[in-house]
């Protein structure tokens, strides 16, 4: 007997955790997406969270989700696993995790795949079922990228920031 913690939160916790702490950091007014890149030894390379890009101020390109593409965020925005992949310096992303609060589109499915990641576990999946969200299923698929829904134990973690 140790007499260790026994109530510590697991790594899926943890690393959800920090993928969501993320998202909070989004300006989206309608979805906020965060996520977090681990290595196979359960250390963190990376974080993102949906924005524009650098130079883009938050306070002049629009948030709008309807109207023209240029009049609204969808021409502008980087999702958050992008924005991970790309905050990434380290070298390869080979066999590594994504923590993501929402499942991919297929734009950054393809990035995904592209670099390697071999497993995304994501929390919300809010447009499954439309063109986009099916695309990124399929490309994941065919690429054997492993896709495992986060299963919350309801646990509630609160931080006194
Ligand atoms: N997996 C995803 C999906 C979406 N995003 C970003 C892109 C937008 O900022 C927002 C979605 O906006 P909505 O159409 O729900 O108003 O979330 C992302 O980062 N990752
Ligand atoms: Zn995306």
């Amino acid at each position: 007997m140790s007499g260790k913690r026994t109530d510590y939160i697991s790594w899926d916790e943890y690393f959800m955790g920090i993928a969501q702490l993320s998202a909070m950091r989004s300006k989206d007014p309608n979805t906020q997406v965060g996520a977090c890149i681990v290595s196979q030894e359960n250390k963190i390379l990376s974080m993102g969270y949906n924005g524009f890009p650098k130079g883009c101020d938050d306070d002049e390109y629009p948030w709008n989700r309807e109207g023209d593409l240029c009049d609204s965020k969808y021409a502008y925005v980087t999702h958050s696993e992008l924005n991970a992949i790309l905050n990434y310096r380290g070298g390869s992303l080979e066999g590594t995790k994504l923590y993501v609060t929402l499942f991919p589109c297929n734009e950054c499915a393809k990035a995904i795949i592209q670099v390697g990641i071999a497993e995304l576990v994501y929390a919300d999946d809010k447009y499954n079922g439309t063109p986009a969200n099916l695309a990124s299923r399929r490309m994941l698929t065919s690429a054997g990228v492993k896709m495992t829904p986060y299963r919350s134990n309801g646990r509630i973690l609160e931080l006194k920031v």
